[in-house]
């Protein structure tokens, strides 16, 4: 069976992150927090089991990369691979009140990110890509409906950088002080969940180094970029995926007009002799 039609792709994406965002929110429920190694468990089991099965229902031919699976080097043959989170954050789900995770949905085609979807269950929104105007565009979606997505412009006296909660990268302090610009620090959960709030303007940029897997952040950058947003590695350079190895270590995502001033602060920092 042939998988379904190209244009549908973003539309899938957005649905089962969606979906996947629902199953999630009733095992929260149905779990508690009590036991938070067992909700974290039934988190990432369920959501997996999930889109495992509504992918291979709905794109028959096509591979998975989940965190939560066994890697297939078929995927490294396969033209089009789904390369997908079933729940970023699994810290930040398994506290009560935290809405800092998310569901990550992407599909990598022929060598590049065509769609991606990142749902926030506990915010009750999805931001994902969108076919439009012969392009690819981001909207998010949620209770409201539906919204274009474009990532705003950073404020000139403040620049909010959203850093891991438990695993900062060393340098960002360093580069806080050397910016000219003043700079706040703000710990959050989840890559999905920072890198939508910078698209939602709750934050000017995400800077991470130091370890992530590529389904960390495929589908945020697709949204990100689709948003206009520039999504590189801190080195600059364009991140590349469904690679024999999935790590992939650092991203930095803001508005194209801070990237330059990131880049060279981080380049500059790196630089630095290590004390
Ligand atoms: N140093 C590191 N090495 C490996 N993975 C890391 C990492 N820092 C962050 N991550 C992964 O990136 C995601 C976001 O992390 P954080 O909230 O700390 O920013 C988490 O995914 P999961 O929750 O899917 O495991 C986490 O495991
Ligand atoms: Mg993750």
């Amino acid at each position: 069976m042939a998988s379904i039609s190209r244009s549908d792709d973003h539309a899938l994406a957005a649905e089962l992150a969606t979906a996947a965002g629902e199953v999630l929110l009733g095992i929260r429920a149905r779990v508690g927090h009590a036991d938070g190694k067992a909700l974290k468990n039934a988190g990432d089991q369920g959501s997996h089991e999930f889109l495992m099965a509504a992918l291979a229902e709905r794109c028959p031919g096509d591979a998975v990369l989940s965190e939560e699976g066994k890697d297939d080097a078929a995927r490294l043959r396969a033209e089009r691979v789904w390369i997908v989170d079933p729940l970023d954050g699994t810290r930040e789900f398994s506290e009560e009140g935290r809405t800092d995770w998310a569901v990550h949905v992407a599909l990598w085609e022929r060598g590049r990110l065509v769609a991606g979807a990142v749902a926030l269950p506990a915010q009750g929104r999805t931001l994902h890509t969108t076919a439009a105007d012969g392009g690819v565009r981001a909207v998010v979606g949620g209770a409201a409906g539906r919204q274009p997505l474009t990532v705003p412009a950073p404020q000139p006296d403040l620049l909010r950088i959203a850093v891991s909660r438990t695993r900062p990268p060393q340098f960002v302090q360093s580069l806080a002080e050397r910016l000219e610009t003043k700079v706040e620090l703000v710990p959050i959960g989840s890559a999905g969940a920072k890198i939508s709030a910078v698209l939602l303007g709750d934050v000017d940029a995400y800077v991470h180094a130091g370890g992530q897997y590529e389904w960390d952040n495929a589908a945020p950058v697709a949204v990100a970029k689709a948003a206009g947003a520039h999504a590189t590695r801190i080195d600059g350079s364009e991140p590349t995926y469904n690679r024999p190895d999935p790590m992939l270590p650092d991203i930095l995502v803001c508005h194209p007009a801070s990237a330059p001033m990131l880049l060279a602060g981080i380049r500059d920092v790196k630089q630095e002799p290590q004390g």
